[in-house]
């Protein structure tokens, strides 16, 4: 998998919130982006994910040289956020059902296997709603780092997490990364310090 950005920007009203991003990305890397709060970090993520559009510029995706559309990219990546909603109204159960009928999961997880693996056996029927936020955390985690795409894009993925959840996210990334291209926005070292590839949002450039 590839992107390439091609001068690429965005404004909300009339800031720039970065501009003439030249960047490729390449599948079996681990880019690591990090900033300053309010640099961009989300607002790039977004864009990559295909959630907002650009104000300039061109973002292209490729697979195996074949290139893919912005309109079926969704189907290649998995995002991880603080932003991004669950559903509320579904049991854990439910939610993972729902999950499976987009996309598959890795290791030919199944159900139960997949809730032992994010460590919420305790919690199966239990209605999102009632979920604590580092529950939902390890939740959103688990589908992002577990799905069988080849796109994985994590924002700042140990927020509300304790010791043994930061412990547990170690673990996780460190078995799913393998032969994917990978976007970590993040600001806790302890969240990348195992991955070489740092872009750094600074005044509305990204360096490298
Ligand atoms: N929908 C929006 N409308 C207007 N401005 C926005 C919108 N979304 C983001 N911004 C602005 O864009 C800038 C970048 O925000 P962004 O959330 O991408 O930063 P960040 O680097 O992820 O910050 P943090 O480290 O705090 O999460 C900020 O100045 C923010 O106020």
């Amino acid at each position: 998998m590839r992107i390439t950005l091609d001068n690429v920007g965005r404004k909300f009203n009339r800031d720039w919130i970065f501009r003439n991003i030249h960047l490729t990305l390449e599948s079996g890397n681990v880019y690591v982006i990090t900033g300053p709060n309010g640099s961009g970090k989300s607002t790039f993520l977004q864009i990559l994910a295909g959630n907002l559009p650009l104000t300039e510029g061109k973002i292209s995706y490729s697979l195996q040289t074949k290139i893919v559309s912005e309109d079926n990219i969704f189907r290649h990546i998995s995002v991880a956020s603080p932003y991004l909603e669950l559903i509320e109204e579904l049991t854990l159960t439910e939610v993972i059902e729902f999950h499976l009928r987009f996309k598959q999961l890795r290791d030919n997880l199944n159900v139960n296997s997949f809730i032992e693996r994010i460590g919420l056996q305790k919690s199966k029927d239990k209605f999102i709603s009632n979920f604590s936020s580092g529950m939902k955390t390890r939740l959103k985690l688990g589908l992002a780092c577990y799905s069988d795409t080849p796109i994985l894009l994590l924002d700042e993925p140990t927020s509300n997490l304790d010791t043994t959840g930061i412990a547990w996210y170690q673990k996780l990334i460190s078995e799913t990364v393998q032969n994917r291209l990978v976007i970590l926005c993040s600001n806790q070292v302890y969240e990348y310090e195992s991955f070489g590839n740092i872009l750094h949002f600074e005044n509305g450039r990204l360096l490298q």
